[in-house]
């Protein structure tokens, strides 16, 4: 970020002090737009970095709106930056209450029915906040004021998760909890965690006029899945073109009781748009597929499984002694990337000599529980995605680490995380829908890495879909399936 912010001082005409105003214009653009400016009074908290003068340049441009602003600087014993000593001075010529609060002096006296702006730390937090800092945070916490951060709430690290949490619910990174967070341009990776969600509020992307050449310059190791890169992956399906061009994949899914799984894999499948798909599944259980799902073949026997173009492990399959026979004959013979999921991954965490005759660029999906078992417990989120990235490189494995913003971390080290999605789709046979899109795409002619971006955002915006016509708590895996056509039409037009 603060390479972007260079770049484009350098390479725009546009100074870093612009930049800052850009930045407080847009929060406030944004503020007038939502229910904040009906307010009339703000308080705001400002440290002495470039973060404080984010917060110094709005108080000014909110008392330009003629809202009662109180401003408190918390001192650090530093001089401010350059950027917040001009707002500084830009301020004191308002009618904007400045005070200063000291190491050891008194808390500060606020209006009870303020929105609070809390501008003491950004980008540049580099360990835990202790002292003022610290019982300013929680006095934050404790006024009862709504908060609104600008572009993170502070004490909460750029990279990391806040946690662990202590016994009492308490961060190791001690922060600020906001209702809402302003942040400027891209999403820092503290802003993705499950975990920092109830400190983050909702989050707002707020463009500030960062140079896009920037990021058409660099390669970042670490890259957002959106509709644009969904678009660019998508290839057309040939009108010319029959059944057998686009793919056979098989799916070995399903055992007695968990059928369900191994439906909702194979109806994902097949709308990814393979041309055919054979199951293999437990005979006893042959009437649920054949009726649940006519378009699909059932293999019970021996299985040729390099015949195949793709193959899907895991929906529904168990932990049983067969399964795991299966899944042996199955990494004894096939040499090209699979998907494997579910109890196929948990087989995978206890037969770990399994790991070293996985392909290279098989695609892993485990949900945290999941990748803990394969990779051991991980204290927070950050250090999940750090292990699931580490892992993918040695291993060789493209692992998809399910959540809020689930990760797809790359054999070649790069990561991403994902933006479509919603908390509708956290419910039982929405994995299983994506390890069958998964399959079903390798099986279309997409590689590995493709499919895996590519079948990330389609479930993500099917899931969408789903919430918008069932709303947040009634969406089933079923109807994110009935909605992966929506998505895949949106990203074709
Ligand atoms: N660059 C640009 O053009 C633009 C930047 N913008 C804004 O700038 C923000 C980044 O600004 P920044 O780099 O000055 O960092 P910021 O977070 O304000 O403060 C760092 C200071 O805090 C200190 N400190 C750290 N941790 C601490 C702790 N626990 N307890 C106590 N102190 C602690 C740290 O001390 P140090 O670690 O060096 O000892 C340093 O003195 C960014 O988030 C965005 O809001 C926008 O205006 C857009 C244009
Ligand atoms: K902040």
């Amino acid at each position: 970020m603060r390479d972007w912010d260079a770049f484009t001082i350098s390479n725009l005409p546009i100074s870093s002090i612009d930049l800052m105003e850009n930045a407080a214009r847009a929060c406030v653009t944004w503020l007038e737009d939502h229910e904040f400016l009906y307010s009339e009074k703000f308080t705001i908290f400002c440290g002495k970095g470039n973060n404080g003068g984010d917060g110094l340049a709005i108080a000014r441009l909110l008392g330009e709106r003629n809202k009662k602003v109180q401003v408190f600087i918390l001192e650090f014993g530093q001089p401010g930056t350059a950027d917040f000593q001009t707002n500084l001075q830009r301020l004191h010529g308002s009618e904007v209450d400045i005070q200063y609060l000291q190491e050891g002096g008194d808390l500060p006296e606020i209006f009870p029915d303020s929105w609070i702006i809390d501008a003491l730390l950004g980008t540049g937090t580099s360990r835990p906040a202790t002292g003022r800092l610290e019982i300013l945070i929680d006095f934050i916490n404790r006024s009862g004021c709504p908060v609104c951060s600008i572009d993170l709430p502070s004490g909460m690290p750029a990279d990391f998760s806040i946690g662990p949490f202590n016994s009492e619910g308490q961060p190791y990174f001690p922060s600020v909890r906001a209702k809402v967070t302003l942040s400027f341009q891209s999403y820092k990776p503290a802003l993705l965690f499950a975990e920092n969600a109830a400190y983050t509020g909702l989050v707002h992307l707020l463009d500030i006029g960062l140079s896009s050449a920037f990021l058409k310059s660099t390669d970042p190791d670490f890259e957002g899945v959106d509709q644009e890169m969904a678009s660019g992956i998508i290839e057309p399906r040939s009108p010319f073109a029959h059944k057998g061009n686009f793919g056979h994949a098989l799916l070995i899914a399903g055992s007695v009781g968990k059928m369900g799984a191994a439906l909702l894999a194979g109806k994902a499948c097949l709308r990814a748009g393979c041309g055919l798909l054979t199951f293999q599944s437990p005979e006893t259980e042959r009437s649920i597929l054949q009726t649940g799902l006519p378009e699909a073949m059932l293999l019970t026997g021996h299985i040729d499984a390099n015949y195949y173009r793709s193959i899907g492990c895991g929906p529904g399959l168990g932990q049983s002694a067969a399964a795991a026979t299966l899944l042996e004959q199955i990494l004894n013979e096939v040499k090209r990337p699979m998907v494997w999921d579910a109890d196929a991954i948990n087989l995978l965490a206890v037969q770990t000599e399994w790991q070293k005759k996985i392909p290279p660029f098989t695609i892993l999906t485990p949900h945290p529980k999941e990748f803990d078992r394969l990779a051991g417990i991980s204290i927070n989120e950050s250090e999940r995605w750090n292990s699931a990235r580490a892992l993918a490189i040695s291993k060789q494995w493209i692992i998809i680490l399910k959540g809020h913003h689930t990760l797809i971390a790359m054999p070649g080290g790069k990561a991403y995380f994902n933006t479509s999605g919603n908390a509708a789709m956290a419910k039982g046979g929405s994995g299983d829908v994506l390890t069958g899109l998964l399959t079903g795409l390798i099986a279309r002619g997409y590689t590995p890495e493709k499919a895996a971006l590519l079948g990330v955002w389609l479930h993500g915006r099917a899931g969408d879909f789903a919430a918008s016509e069932w709303g947040m708590e009634s969406v089933l895996a079923g109807d994110i399936i009935d909605q992966i056509g929506n998505a895949f039409m949106e990203i074709s037009s």
